[in-house]
């Protein structure tokens, strides 16, 4: 997986359609995602749920780009490895998961991950100020996490201080929740790369009009390219 800041859109599979998810990834590639989003929910860091590794595993042979997996779990540690046997490329966790992110983070990429650290909209930047050199991703959350289809929530304060911070490293910027052809172009202006999008992605398409997924897609990523012309 290499760097670049390209704008890269990630549809999540969240909105997806759960008994299908094969067929959804292949869709949402064909027509043109860049990363696959997947949200691993446990009931208990977050109130919701929705699967665990095994699932996973399963999802990795229809991936063909990156597979992005944001844990939104507590304990994190003990769940590392299973998600490295599952195929993860890029593995986050959130900072408020638990007192040892350092540990956790270091775990990630020892297990051969690219290790991502997420934001709660209450976390300030300055939460990862010492760990940008442990860190491929900083996932800044602009909805509470738990569910698809909440109301974008402005962090673009703290992701211009996040991309101010960043400098020169090859750290990713993942904006996650509320994200459309609306909000795309505000996250973008203020240093984001990496694009979570879920129900603007799948609304009004399926497996059977994918076209409508593509079509989605474009939309959001020239919202947020627009910003540069
Ligand atoms: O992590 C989460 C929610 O906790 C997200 O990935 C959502 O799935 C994004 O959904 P939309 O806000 O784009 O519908």
């Amino acid at each position: 997986m290499s760097f670049d800041r390209k704008i890269k859109i990630a549809p999540s599979i969240l909105s997806a359609d759960f008994a299908n998810f094969g067929a959804e990834i292949r869709a949402i590639e064909a027509e043109g995602a860049d990363w696959v989003h997947v949200d691993v929910m446990d009931g208990h860091f977050v109130p919701n749920l929705t699967f665990g590794p095994m699932a996973v595993k399963a999802f990795r042979p229809h991936v063909k780009t990156v597979m992005d997996v944001h844990l939104m779990i507590a304990p994190v540690d003990p769940y590392i490895d299973a998600y490295a046997d599952a195929g993860a490329d890029v593995l986050t966790a959130h900072v408020e998961a638990g007192p040892h992110i350092h540990r956790t983070l270091q775990a990630i990429r020892g297990a051969g991950m690219k290790a991502g650290a997420a934001l709660n909209p209450g976390t300030p930047a300055e939460a990862v100020a010492h760990l940008l050199d442990l860190t491929d991703l900083i996932c800044v959350m602009t909805v509470n996490p738990g569910f698809g289809g909440q109301k974008f929530i402005d962090m673009t304060a703290k992701i211009a201080r996040l991309r101010q911070m960043i400098g020169d490293r090859p750290v990713h910027i993942e904006i996650d929740g509320g994200v459309d052809p609306k909000t795309a172009p505000l996250v973008a202006r203020a240093g984001a790369d990496v694009l979570v999008a879920g129900s603007a992605v799948f609304r009004g398409g399926s497996v059977d009009k994918p076209e409508v997924y593509g079509q989605n897609i474009r939309e959001i990523r020239a919202a947020a390219e627009g910003v540069w012309a």
